[in-house]
């Protein structure tokens, strides 16, 4: 059996190789249609994007991606060629949420705001693993809290969700936890366009942890232009790793794609990959190195959260360095989530 593992996924070397005859690491760039020809299965990141380019005429009958979004997965291909696809739900979505906290407390630093959290109402678009810990944060923390998700609320009835009109126009902090989606019932893409920010009402401190394209970059440079978005955060951006620059300059905090890169979402990420991968070819359960509990902090203070982490460093490293976008990634030093 062979098993192709992307060189940047921490925690996994030799954790496979006594129960598979043959693993090999590749860099994204190494892991072609070629190298996919023999092999069983790939395990991977979001640097891979697995199409038909690079399955189609290969053995390939299984990917784990060692990430909670599955957007660089055509799922419609896998699933009419017979591949199984698994992913890593809420692994670092701790970490995410540790992210869009630590950005409020920089935001109300900048702006000297001394309003109490208890007067903010911070809207949530996307209130799945990672937005609902944002949620139970917001919460505890005093702010009010609106929160949009149709498919949810297609489920489970409307009562505890609005619509992005109604938080365009009252949020104090609007923060994007969906996943990408073009199509489909209800696509992510350009969430917030042209339309969605003539409505801002408060000048909002906006934040992209989501998905670059959630976010149109052009409108979000107009209204950062206009005053209409107070300030944003944009982890993710369209067009990663050739970022726009305007936006770059504009946002008060600008991060590569590192909102959910925590050690305990890391290890988190690469036990789940590992134990789809074992699971669905019948092969002895691994046993990690590192343990992680599951799960995110029950009980935060801003203050707590901001002593865990704040993006300030991460953001001057990007802004001084955007060509540098992927190598800050591949050799950041994964921080600890707030406990
Ligand atoms: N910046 C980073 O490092 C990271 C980014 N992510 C991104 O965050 C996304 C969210 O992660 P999770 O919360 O774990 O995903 P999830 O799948 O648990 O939740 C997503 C939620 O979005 C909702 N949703 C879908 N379409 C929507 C729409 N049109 N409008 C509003 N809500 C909609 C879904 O119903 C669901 O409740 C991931 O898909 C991934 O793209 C995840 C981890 C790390
Ligand atoms: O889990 C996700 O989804 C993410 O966006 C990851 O944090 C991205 O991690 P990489 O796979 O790009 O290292």
């Amino acid at each position: 059996m062979k098993v192709i593992i992307e060189n940047k996924i921490p925690f996994i070397k030799g954790l496979l190789e006594p129960i598979v005859d043959n693993v090999t690491y590749l860099s994204p760039d190494e892991i072609t249609n070629e190298a996919l020809r023999d092999a069983d299965a790939l395990i991977t990141r979001t640097r891979t994007r697995c199409d038909a380019r690079l399955l189609d005429g290969t053995t390939c009958k299984f990917i784990a991606t060692a990430t909670i979004g599955t957007d660089h997965i055509d799922l419609d291909y896998c699933k009419t060629n017979g591949i199984t696809v698994a992913n890593a739900p809420g692994c670092n979505a701790p970490a995410v949420a540790q992210y869009v906290f630590g950005s409020i407390a920089i935001w109300r630093k900048a702006v000297d705001d001394r309003r109490p959290l208890s007067s903010l109402t911070i809207g949530i678009v996307g209130v799945g693993h990672v937005g609902s810990i944002v949620e139970r944060w917001a919460r505890q923390l005093g702010m009010k809290v609106l929160l949009c998700d149709p498919p949810r609320a297609e489920r489970e009835g409307d009562a505890m969700f609005t619509d992005m009109a109604s938080i365009a126009r009252l949020a104090d902090v609007i923060t994007f936890h969906t996943p990408m989606a073009r199509q489909g019932a209800h696509p992510t893409f350009h969430l917030l366009d042209g339309s969605s920010t003539a409505e801002l009402g408060r000048k909002p401190l906006v934040i992209n942890s989501s998905r670059g394209p959630v976010t149109d970059t052009q409108s979000l440079i107009d209204a950062l232009d206009s005053g209409a978005i107070g300030a944003a955060a944009i982890d993710c951006w369209e067009n990663e790793p050739t970022i726009s620059r305007p936006l770059l300059e504009k946002a008060l905090i600008a991060t590569p794609h590192i909102a959910g890169y925590s050690r305990e979402g890391k290890i988190r990420a690469t036990t789940m990959a590992v134990n789809a991968l074992t699971a669905h070819f019948n092969l002895p359960q691994v046993e990690m190195h590192e343990k992680v509990a599951p799960g995110a902090a029950e009980s935060v203070t801003l203050e707590a959260i901001a002593e865990s982490y704040t993006p300030a460093a991460d953001t001057l490293s990007l802004k001084e360095n955007p060509e540098r976008f992927e190598q800050l990634r591949n050799t950041y030093d994964y921080r600890h989530e707030v406990m």
